[in-house]
């Protein structure tokens, strides 16, 4: 659906260039949610923000649906942009409008017929759940409904693409989640490929299929969320990993001393495996106790994703064996962190 090549943005200011976004080069698939994740700074809105050239690439190509927009004419990047729509993070709403004649504008720019036009705002203010409040003042909405007003407008004129820049960072963490689960809503009803602009890794988690990470302008990483989040390969990604699931050498912490006997263990889940009940299963089948001493499972969209530090005590063989069981049978990693006897 989106293919950028070579995509490069520098700011020219009276003594200095800042290249806020450096050569990137990416595609993205039809009804992807994507994420592009880094820290203040990294580029990430500027590179958002070109894809519908709100920004003027300085060099670089960017087609969507097999249309080349860096070679549009102004007139002609009008209509285009009708397929790309854009929610922003402080809303962007007209505040002397009401809801309904904010959902109405970008209708009244595209030129539809005030009968459809009136019938298409009724539909988007049900598909985001504003029903009831069609005639309140931006004013007198809260932050989510807010964010709900920028959706519906956004899709006014049914785009195939929806970019949302930092759609969320304004929002506390429950509104945050029943936005995302509005934007997964309309991702799976209508098909729309959307790229979503964060530096918030649990929003990555919960509705991404892809994660670029940005720094200093570049992609730095990028890959399946499930992958990322186990095999995190650059120290900046690693950061946004331990804001979701804490850092991997928390249990350095667990004093060994309190564990003299069997093995300390921790096991890796990844995707399905998280489902199986392994605990229970080991403890009858081997007659082990296992003692949980700390541990974090996540869900991401492809599954569940964590790890458990466990005590297992036994029988020295029978340990061994199910050490054994654990590697071979299942799909759960097994580290063995200290031979506690
Ligand atoms: N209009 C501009 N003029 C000059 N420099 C700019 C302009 N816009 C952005 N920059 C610079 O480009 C770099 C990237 O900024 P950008 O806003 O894209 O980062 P970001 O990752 O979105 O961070 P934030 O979340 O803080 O906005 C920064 O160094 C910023 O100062």
């Amino acid at each position: 659906m989106i293919s950028i090549k070579g995509l490069n943005k520098v700011f020219k200011t009276r003594d200095k260039s800042i290249t806020a976004v450096d050569h990137i080069t990416l595609d993205i698939p039809d009804g992807e949610i994507f994420g592009v994740i880094g820290y203040s700074g990294a580029g990430k809105s500027t590179f958002v923000r070109l894809i519908n050239r709100l920004e003027e690439p300085t060099d670089g190509t960017i087609n969507i649906d097999n249309q080349e927009i860096t070679s549009l004419t102004k007139k002609e990047l009008r209509v285009a942009r009708q397929e790309i729509g854009m929610i922003f993070q402080h809303f962007n709403l007209l505040w002397s409008r009401t809801v309904k004649d904010n959902i109405a504008f970008p209708l009244e720019i595209a030129g539809t017929p005030k009968d459809k036009r009136d019938k298409r705002v009724q539909e988007l203010i049900d598909l985001v759940g504003l029903s009831g409040r069609e005639n309140a003042y931006p004013s007198q909405l809260s932050g989510g409904q807010k964010q709900r007003v920028g959706i519906a407008r956004a899709l006014a004129n049914n785009p195939k693409v929806l970019l949302c820049d930092e759609a969320t960072s304004a929002l506390d963490p429950e509104t945050t989640n029943s936005i995302l689960d509005l934007l997964v809503d309309i991702n799976e009803r209508l098909g729309l490929t959307i790229i979503l602009i964060t530096h918030e890794m649990h929003v990555i988690r919960k509705i991404c299929n892809r994660v670029a990470v940005m720094e200093n302008g570049n992609i730095v990483e990028q890959g399946d969320v499930l992958d990322v989040f186990l095999k995190p390969q650059q120290p900046v990604t690693k950061k946004f990993v331990e804001q979701v699931m804490g850092s991997q050498e928390d249990d350095s912490e667990l004093s060994f001393d309190n564990y003299k006997n069997g093995e300390l263990i921790r096991l890796h889940f990844v995707g399905e495996s998280a489902n199986q009940a392994l605990i229970s299963k080991i403890s009858k089948q081997f007659e082990v106790e296992v003692n949980i001493l700390q541990g974090k499972i996540t869900q991401t969209k492809r599954g569940s994703y964590g790890t458990l530090t466990v005590q297992i005590l036994g029988d020295p063989k029978v340990l061994n064996e199910t050490i054994q069981y654990i590697n071979e049978e299942t799909s759960i990693e097994v580290e063995v962190i200290h031979h506690a006897n």
